[in-house]
């Protein structure tokens, strides 16, 4: 049995923990992106990372875009809930923001790869694993190409990153197929909302039920 204090404490955090990953391209920021439109009660967490901003992205709003030396001072100082190099480049969900939220009673969205899922599945058994498809390989190399976001190698190297990704869709909660967006948008919502029932239920708390079927 686990000793971490995350794992024991779990239980009395109010709020709800979902953690989506999927391979590069497979939709997983759009789909995050329109579910939080949908649901005010959710918050998603800005990861730090060393790679390089891309397009449109600024620091603080995508990611907190930091150099491999301060990366690696957050590791040293256990600022991380979980870190993973990814298709070259590291990323770390913060420890203080998480947790902050989690004890204030929101529920909080982390988009980040499945090591990174894996690595929380163990310190927080109540973290809801949820695992995005592509309908198909080439729908997934035609998403990464119209994004126009990538070099033709980046895309390459994710291509191929993409094959042992989907192999650990396994270790999930839930898979889901975002092939018509709509579609994966309503299943990843009903996803969200069944896991606060059922969490608000197991605590036993009436009010917290109440709550999360937002009846008064
Ligand atoms: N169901 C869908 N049908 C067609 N195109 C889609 C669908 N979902 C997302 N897309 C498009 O696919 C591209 C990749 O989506 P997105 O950037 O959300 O992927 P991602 O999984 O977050 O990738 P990364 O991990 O690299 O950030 C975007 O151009 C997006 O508009
Ligand atoms: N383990 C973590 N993975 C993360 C985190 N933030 C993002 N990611 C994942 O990295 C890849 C590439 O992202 P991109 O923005 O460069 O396309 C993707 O799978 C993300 O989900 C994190 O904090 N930890």
């Amino acid at each position: 049995m686990s000793t971490s204090p995350l794992l024991s404490e779990a239980m009395d955090y109010p709020g709800n923990l979902y953690v989506i990953a999927a391979p590069s391209g497979a939709g997983k920021s759009s789909l995050v992106k329109a579910l939080l439109e949908l649901d005010a009660r959710l918050m998603v967490s800005i990861s730090h990372t060393t790679r390089p901003p891309r397009g449109q992205e600024q620091n603080g709003r995508e990611y907190w875009f930091i150099s491999p030396a301060e990366f690696q001072a957050m590791v040293d100082r256990g600022d991380f809930f979980e870190w993973a190099e990814v298709h070259g480049n590291r990323y770390g969900t913060s420890r203080g923001a998480i947790e902050k939220r989690l004890k204030a009673g929101e529920d909080v969205v982390l988009e980040i790869d499945y090591q990174g899922a894996l690595q929380i599945k163990q310190l927080f058994r109540l973290a809801v694993l949820i695992f995005i498809l592509p309908p198909s390989w080439e729908e997934l190399r035609q998403r990464l190409c119209r994004r126009g976001e990538d070099a033709p190698e980046v895309i390459e190297q994710r291509m191929v990153n993409a094959r042992h990704e989907v192999d650990q869709a396994r270790h999930f909660d839930y898979i889901v197929v975002n092939a018509l967006f709509e579609t994966a948008l309503f299943d990843l919502k009903t996803i969200v909302h069944a896991q606060r029932l059922k969490y608000a239920s197991q605590r036993r708390s009436r009010p917290a039920v109440f709550d999360a079927l937002q009846l008064s």
